[in-house]
């Protein structure tokens, strides 16, 4: 499979007020062609960030520097008038709320084709008739009718379902979505899954960037899990190989939090963004740690995977 996102050595700090928040500190990854790659870790630790940094939607006070390339074009370097063409038709961004993303005055059918009429240029007769479809593929019934409606008609479950139908009209190649069980309860959790689970399966087979720290929703999707821990990624690896053995001593604490393995809560305090620790971030909660982990470890190899710790040195 080759690589539709390639992530290079990504830095974006925030500038507020005289210090800088590291959010995202020397990131590189990629996304390969119809990989669902879910990216885990606590909250704080950049997930979102990132995901925002790859649509270029991080506000004026940031400092970005590296390189995130998708079809051989740094994302970083396009002029605003070419991102807006990539935003919304080749990459979509299903947001983290689904009540305060939709226009409330506008009918949900009309605000599900708009994207259609401006990056697919179909006529606006066309866009509604192909909304009508999306919204009945994605079980919005009887579909003519609820494009008809307006957001406050919708239950929560159907307007995320909208969110995520106006995500993929355009067939984008690259969909992001932050947190998209949050708020949910198990038994709607189980539609999520189900919906991803009919992107996935899709002709057009789009690549899937799923940010979460719903670790159980990731491990039913995902083809590879990215760990990511104060800014950096620590583990890359392949979802079988991850959830049975992880491999980063803070992935194994993560899974070991889990109400289903323990329930046992990482000790120590999350880091600061300010003022991250020296060498490996981990370092100061972690039982293995030794001189060596004042010095920042490098990406390590181990089965097909990789693994920022010295323990795999
Ligand atoms: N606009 C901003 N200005 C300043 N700091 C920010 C801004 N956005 C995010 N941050 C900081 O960047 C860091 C990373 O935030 P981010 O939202 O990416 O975390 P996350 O991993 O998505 O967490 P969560 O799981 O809670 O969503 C945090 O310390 C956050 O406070
Ligand atoms: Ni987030």
């Amino acid at each position: 499979m080759n690589d539709l996102l390639v992530i290079k050595n990504l830095y974006v700090n925030f500038l507020v007020d005289d210090v800088k928040v590291k959010a995202v500190n020397g990131v590189s990854i990629s996304i390969k062609e119809g990989e669902t790659l879910c990216l885990i870790g606590e909250s704080g630790s950049g997930k979102s960030v990132l995901g925002l940094s790859i649509l270029r939607l991080l506000p004026e006070n940031t400092e970005i520097s590296g390189e995130i390339i998708f079809n051989e074009k740094n994302l970083l370097s396009l002029p605003e008038k070419e991102m807006r063409k990539i935003r919304g038709k080749e990459i979509a961004w299903v947001p983290q709320s689904p009540s305060t993303s939709l226009n409330p005055v506008l009918k949900v059918g009309y605000q599900v084709a708009e994207s259609m009429i401006l990056h697919l240029k179909l006529s606006k007769k066309d866009a509604l008739e192909r909304t009508v479809e999306l919204l009945d593929y994605f079980g919005i019934y009887p579909a003519r009718r609820r494009a008809e409606e307006y957001p406050h008609q919708y239950s929560g479950g159907m307007r995320q379902r909208a969110l995520v139908a106006m995500g993929t009209s355009t067939k984008p190649k690259l969909i992001i979505a932050d947190e998209p069980t949050k708020g949910v309860d198990v038994i709607k959790k189980v539609r999520v899954v189900k919906l991803f689970e009919k992107i996935k399966r899709d002709n057009d087979k789009p690549s899937l960037l799923l940010i979460t720290h719903d670790i159980p929703f990731a491990k039913k999707l995902a083809d590879r899990v990215a760990v990511m821990y104060c800014g950096q990624v620590v583990e890359i690896s392949k979802a079988k190989d991850f959830f049975k053995n992880p491999l980063h001593p803070y992935s194994k604490a993560l899974l070991e939090s889990l109400p289903s393995n323990g329930l046992k809560p990482i000790k120590g305090n999350s880091p600061s963004m300010i003022n991250p620790p020296k060498g490996c971030k981990f370092h100061p909660r972690c039982e293995f740690a030794t001189e060596k982990c004042l010095k920042e470890p490098p990406f390590f190899e181990h089965d097909g995977n990789f693994v920022r710790c010295y323990l795999y040195d």
